[in-house]
């Protein structure tokens, strides 16, 4: 086989942190190779100097049997090397075909841009309309645009960060199909996901890093998932203990609440849904369809009539975030960069997003930095968020760290009703695993949990009672005890009821 990539020896330091020691791999022409490793390990900052976007202290990078040291992303793909990231860089006002536009070097004009785009999404199967506004797309087609741009590179590495950690099982399958087709023309595909199984499914080979070193390269068909989360993990897994919780008292109503059609995206129809103490309602659905205005109308983000949104006896429905956090409602969006951290701010600061008033931070209007320190330090220690301290950036913790962190400020305000969306997003199977478990031991001390997420396995493992949202409608919700993955299906192609027969394409 071909070799397209080789690295040998490559190192990267941070200050305290050996982020890569050491790196020898190669892949091949046609070859999907998965990289592996637990939150930390170094999959980012190693693919990121592939890509041109950090350099590497020490070692040596070949494409295509010649050097290669991009010393930035242009030059990586002119070296023909493309990526796509875990957190998409579009702009949400611009057309598909705008976006795609910004990224390229020599746009050509922008009718043939729309039909080289449609051309390519046809034959890899990506159906996407270059003349949308990327607001108004899922993230799954948001990806979409993300690889259409890298594939009207014509790229010889095709390197992809946690793909379908955003994508629904459906959408998960046609980005396999695009990339097999892909691997078939000889490209070769880097891979990095946490996901074990879809690994041994579809890669070919894969190399698992272990605190910034490779622990070994294997073809993962002949491990078990058990046998390569060891390998990652350097220990065994331990198992999601459901005990302790017992239904209480109704906590949160949310009557006929339903969003303007000034929002951007999809506005909410009518949802009604009862949350009870000690309960995890778990909430399924392809993205973009209304799961970001829930949490929103939920959070406070967004206002809603009188009546619609009540906490214990209180109406909150008028609330703004602030209001309802002292009150004991909760949220942790989905985008931890931006929405639910500031990455310029360290991690003492990120404790004030949130934090400020429950935690006793915040007092008349002045800040206890002490507080806040002592907060920060309490997440990382709890939910074992690997980084050198609290004074570091949001922005500098790898993915999954920050998901700790995130998700830890949130479980430790003693919410009486705690909103998560995609929870796990990104998270190695290790700390996916203690983030769940947290979220039921909230719920073992009492607290209402709503999970909205498109991981149908996390749904199950986590839920009490399951239901869809489909177009901003929330279907009714069913016992998870005995729900198999094809009733869900219907329930995802219909959520009024179980009446639609569909289950999407
Ligand atoms: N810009 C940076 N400054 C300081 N430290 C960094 C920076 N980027 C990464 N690190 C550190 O380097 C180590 C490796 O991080 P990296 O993001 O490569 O891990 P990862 O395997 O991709 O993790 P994840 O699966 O969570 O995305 C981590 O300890 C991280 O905190």
């Amino acid at each position: 086989m071909t070799e397209v990539f080789r690295a040998e020896g490559l190192g990267k330091t941070y200050p305290g942190v050996r982020a890569n020691d050491d790196i020898s791999f190669a892949v091949g022409a046609g070859e999907i190779h998965a990289l592996l490793g637990e939150n930390g390990a170094g999959k980012s900052t190693l693919v990121k100097m592939i890509y041109g976007l950090v350099r590497p202290d020490d070692g040596r990078m070949s494409l295509l049997g010649a050097p290669h040291a991009p010393s930035d992303p242009r030059g990586a793909r002119a070296a023909g090397v493309a990526m796509v990231f875990q957190h998409f860089s579009l702009f949400d006002a611009l057309t598909v075909a705008e976006n795609i536009a910004l990224g390229m070097e020599n746009p050509p004009a922008r009718a043939e841009l729309s039909r080289r785009i449609s051309e390519l999404s046809q034959s890899y199967g990506l159906p996407l309309n270059p003349t949308r506004r990327v607001a108004t797309l899922s993230a799954g087609e948001r990806q979409r645009v993300e690889i259409l741009r890298c594939l009207l590179q014509n790229p010889r590495l095709l390197i992809m960060d946690e793909p379908t950690s955003v994508l629904t099982p459906q959408e998960a399958e046609i980005l396999f199909a695009t990339l097999r087709q892909l691997a078939g023309a000889g490209t070769a595909v880097l891979y990095i996901s946490h996901k074990l199984e879809e690994i041994r499914s579809h890669c070919d080979q894969a190399t698992i890093l272990r605190h910034g070193k490779v622990v070994r390269t294997v073809a993962p068909r002949a491990h078990s998932a058990r046998e390569l989360a060891a390998m990652m993990v350097g220990a065994e897994m331990r198992i999601v203990d459901r005990s302790g919780r017992r239904p209480g008292d109704k906590v949160l109503e949310v009557k006929a609440l339903s969003t303007g059609s000034t929002a951007e995206g999809v506005s909410l129809k009518q949802i009604g849904l009862r949350l009870h103490k000690g309960e995890i309602l778990g909430i399924g659905g392809v993205a973009g369809n209304g799961q970001e205005e829930l949490l929103a109308a939920l959070s406070g983000e967004i206002g809603s009539p009188r009546g619609t949104v009540l906490l214990g006896q209180a109406d909150l429905s008028e609330a703004g975030p602030e209001t309802r956090r002292r009150a004991g409602l909760l949220a942790a969006p989905e985008d931890r960069l931006g929405h639910a951290a500031v990455p310029e701010f360290s991690l003492t600061e990120n404790t004030l997003l949130t934090a400020g008033a429950r935690q006793g931070i915040v007092k008349r209007g002045l800040i206890d930095n002490g507080a806040a320190r002592r907060f920060a330090e309490e997440i990382i220690a709890k939910f074992d968020v690997r980084t050198p301290g609290p004074g570091t950036a949001a922005g500098a913790l790898s993915g999954g760290n920050l998901q700790k962190f995130v998700i830890g400020r949130e479980v430790l305000g003693r919410p009486e009703v705690l909103v998560v969306n995609q929870p796990t997003w990104g998270v190695d199977a290790g700390a996916a695993a203690a983030i769940r478990q947290a979220l039921l031991d909230l719920a073992a001390q009492g607290a209402g949990v709503i999970v909205i997420s498109q991981d149908l396995d996390e749904l199950l493992e986590l839920s009490d009672r399951f239901c869809a949202l489909n177009e901003g409608r929330l279907s009714a919700p069913r016992p998870t005890e005995g729900l198999t993955i094809d009733e869900i299906g219907l329930m995802l192609g219909g959520a009024h009821g179980m009446e639609v027969g569909h289950v999407p394409a």
